[in-house]
């Protein structure tokens, strides 16, 4: 019993991995020794091979005539010279064999029979040809009708076309059977054929026959012609057509071949076109009465028939294909619009309140008109030419008006409108580095059309509901607070501060678009293949500072508007800067020095003190606690007004209110009667005003990252606002209004 127990106990190997890896315990010459393996003797197989198989595979027996030569003789068979060094592996055949004959031919989509298309190689290129249909070998058959620009019946690979939209309908139009490949098949001259066939050719013959249309061909083509022709002509568009088909394609310089589609709207480059080919048509119809046309057809047809028919939807060239792809409204598209909802007042007490606040001018209708429709966005978008143009010289007529403001309060609410869509949608020519200030920013110069027009673009850094902690300047700028300061800015009266848009860059575009030095910062994030740069800049160091594009190689921030060169900027130091030795270390004005009379502010004048104090306002609403410089543009005089530029420190803590900030209102206690009833209306409602004003402008729901203006810092602008006025009361007690308040003029 025990024995039997003993032979079923279960096997234990003598080896075994360690922890789970794959090297074992003992080696294979431990285990060698430990299976007393040399004990066991060597069985020696014998040779199966049988020895008569070995023998007859050495050597033949041949018979061997004559009677003393033994019968028969062995012959050994030679080895050979080399043996293979390897079994000869066979080949496997893993998939059948795609010949050409099996391929699949695809056409593309708008290449039907009867499109006219546009060849772009071969001896015909330029020309404009109908097609007749595709061929077996995936070849496109075409012609041009041959009677109207010489295009013969010919082959043409779809790579070398370009479709448009025009279309003929060529249903009725028999083609000849024998149009096949073979018909098209090069012939081979008579002389080649006959020396390759092994005949005796005389290589020395000169009669190498001239290429001549065989009668086949002539005959073909006018019968394909007359159906073709009696098609264009039922087509009820027929000279047009023809003169159509006649004329050649070219795009002339500014051109640029993917706008010729006019979609949705009449572009400049159109309207301008449709004005010379009226033009023309003009001149010719005179010249025609007059008996003097001597004018080629193309002259006329031109413009009036690219305006028709061309609508070629290919872009050719890479600049316009940059410029093309840069163009945010395509993107926006492309986004889907998955912004906000709509803002929506609470209450009609506070939307009528709020509609009487916003801009005089401006259709109530259209006050929360929605924004996030795609075919409404881009109503309107048509820029008007000559804006940036007179954006210019209204900035300086009202820098030199006493109303210190860079636009006359009488602008209408559509050029404003226009000038917030230049800012954030019109299409990129160029992108470089941004020479002042010390965080990444870019310069975008905008598309000729614009007029010169260049952006400030502050790529977004942070999510929109980042709470900012530690010192009150800590971080990067938020791209969000640019737009808000901009709009909040308009809302108190002030408009002293550049426009600003939401805008994004499509990366890809941009990188193609950019300067050598800019361009040497892309990168791609290697964690999950972001196209990224960190820009030229003072904090600008390596991928550490860099920003990245979302999965669709956009990136998102706040283009600003330039502020036109005519202004001609000056930068101060502000009396009321912090010190940033340190984060302890307080400046003079925060250990008992009024700055209010400083030498300084005597200098530039009463209006720039008071343009200060408004300023520390928006600063205290917005928290942005960085204005450390200032700017001045050059007024009636002599005399400056403060520009708000960099408002990108606002927007980091909505839970705490830097009272240091409003320090220019509380140690000068000086208010203007205009900014001082502006706080008064807003009581109460700041937030919900912003949140309309941004969405009035389209830019709350077009960035798909959230609202420009979070709930949170909605709700400080107004918790803010209160405090101001609660700071202006204690001036009011402390002083009496009159001596707080100062009128405007
Ligand atoms: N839209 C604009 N129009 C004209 N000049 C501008 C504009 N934006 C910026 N600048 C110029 O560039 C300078 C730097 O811009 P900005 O203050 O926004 O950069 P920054 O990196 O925040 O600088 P800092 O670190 O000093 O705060 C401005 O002081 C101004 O002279
Ligand atoms: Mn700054």
């Amino acid at each position: 019993l025990q024995q039997m127990a003993k032979s079923s106990a279960p096997h234990k190997p003598k080896n075994s991995a360690i922890n789970a890896s794959r090297l074992m315990k003992y080696s294979r010459a431990r285990i060698f020794q430990r299976k007393a393996a040399y004990k066991v003797k060597k069985v020696k197989t014998p040779a199966k091979k049988s020895a008569e198989k070995a023998a007859a595979a050495a050597f033949v027996v041949k018979k061997i005539g004559g009677d003393k030569n033994g019968g028969e003789r062995k012959v050994y068979k030679k080895t050979p010279k080399s043996l293979p060094t390897q079994v000869a592996s066979r080949k496997v055949q893993l998939r059948p064999k795609k010949t050409f004959k099996k391929h699949v031919r695809r056409i593309r989509s708008n290449l039907a029979p009867g499109a006219v298309l546009i060849l772009l190689a071969g001896r015909h290129k330029g020309k404009r040809v109908v097609l007749l249909k595709q061929l077996e070998s995936g070849l496109l058959l075409v012609t041009g009708p041959r009677k109207l620009n010489g295009c013969p019946l010919r082959r043409v690979s779809q790579r070398y076309v370009i479709g448009t939209k025009t279309r003929i309908d060529i249903s009725k139009v028999a083609l000849p059977e024998r149009l096949n490949d073979a018909y098209f098949r090069r012939q081979r001259s008579a002389k080649k054929s006959a020396a390759s066939a092994g005949g005796s050719a005389d290589i020395f013959a000169k009669s190498d026959a001239a290429y001549a249309v065989s009668a086949e061909r002539r005959e073909d083509q006018a019968a394909v012609d007359k159906a073709l022709m009696g098609a264009i002509k039922a087509s009820g568009d027929g000279p047009m057509l023809r003169s159509y088909l006649r004329s050649l394609f070219s795009i002339k310089s500014g051109q640029r071949p993917h706008a010729m589609p006019p979609r949705r709207r009449i572009s400049g480059f159109n309207r301008r076109l449709l004005a010379y080919a009226l033009a023309a048509l003009l001149v010719f119809a005179c010249l025609t009465v007059l008996n003097l046309s001597q004018l080629p057809a193309s002259v006329a047809n031109d413009a009036s028939l690219v305006a028709k028919h061309d609508r070629e939807s290919h872009s050719l060239g890479q600049s316009a294909h940059i410029a093309w792809r840069l163009q945010s409204n395509r993107l926006y598209e492309h986004r889907g619009h998955e912004g906000l909802p709509d803002f929506r007042p609470a209450n009609s007490d506070q939307e009528l309140r709020i509609r009487d606040l916003l801009d005089a001018g401006w259709p109530p209708a259209e006050l929360y008109a929605t924004t996030t429709n795609s075919s409404n966005f881009n109503k309107g978008f048509a820029l008007e030419a000559g804006l940036h143009d007179s954006y210019v010289a209204m900035s300086s007529f009202a820098a030199n008006n006493k109303e210190r403001r860079l636009l006359p309060s009488n602008a209408s609410q559509r050029i404003l409108s226009q000038l917030e869509r230049l800012t954030g949608q019109a299409a990129v020519s160029l992108v470089s580095e941004f020479p002042a200030g010390s965080q990444m920013k870019l310069l975008l110069q905008l598309d000729a059309g614009t007029g010169g027009a260049s952006v400030v673009f502050k790529p977004r850094v942070y999510d929109r509901d980042r709470v900012m902690t530690g010192s009150v300047v800590a971080g990067r700028d938020r791209d969000n607070a640019e737009v808000v300061g901009y709009h909040l800015g308009r809302l108190l009266g002030f408009h002293r501060g550049p426009v600003a848009s939401p805008r994004l860059l499509n990366l890809t575009a941009a990188s193609l678009a950019a300067t050598p030095r800019l361009r040497e910062t892309f990168y791609r994030r290697l964690s999950d293949n972001r196209l990224c740069l960190w820009g030229v800049c003072r904090y600008c160091t390596g991928r550490r500072t860099g920003v990245c594009a979302g999965p669709d190689e956009v990136l998102e921030g706040v283009a600003v508007l330039m502020l036109p060169h005519r202004l001609a900027l000056k930068r101060h130091r502000h009396p009321w800067a912090r010190n940033y030795a340190s984060n302890d270390a307080k400046a003079a004005w925060q250990l008992g020095e009024n700055p209010c009379n400083s030498q300084l502010l005597s200098r530039l004048g009463p209006g720039v003190l008071l343009d200060l104090i408004d300023t520390s306002i928006l600063d205290f609403l917005l928290g942005n606690a960085d204005r450390h410089e200032f700017e001045t543009a050059a007024g009636i005089g002599g005399q400056q007004l403060v520009v708000t530029l960099d408002n990108g420190k606002g927007l980091g803590n909505p839970y705490h209110d830097e009272l240091s900030i409003l320090a220019p209102l509380q140690q000068c206690c000086r208010l203007r009667t205009s900014t001082n009833s502006r706080l008064l209306a807003l009581q109460g409602l700041l937030g919900a005003a912003t949140q309309a004003a941004l969405c009035r402008s389209g830019a709350s729901s077009l960035p798909s990252s959230g609202p420009l203006l979070t709930l949170e810092h909605s709700a400080a602008l107004d918790r803010r606002l209160d405090r101001v006025l609660r700071e202006l009361d204690k001036c009011n007690r402390r002083l009496g209004p009159a001596a707080v308040l100062v009128s405007d003029d």
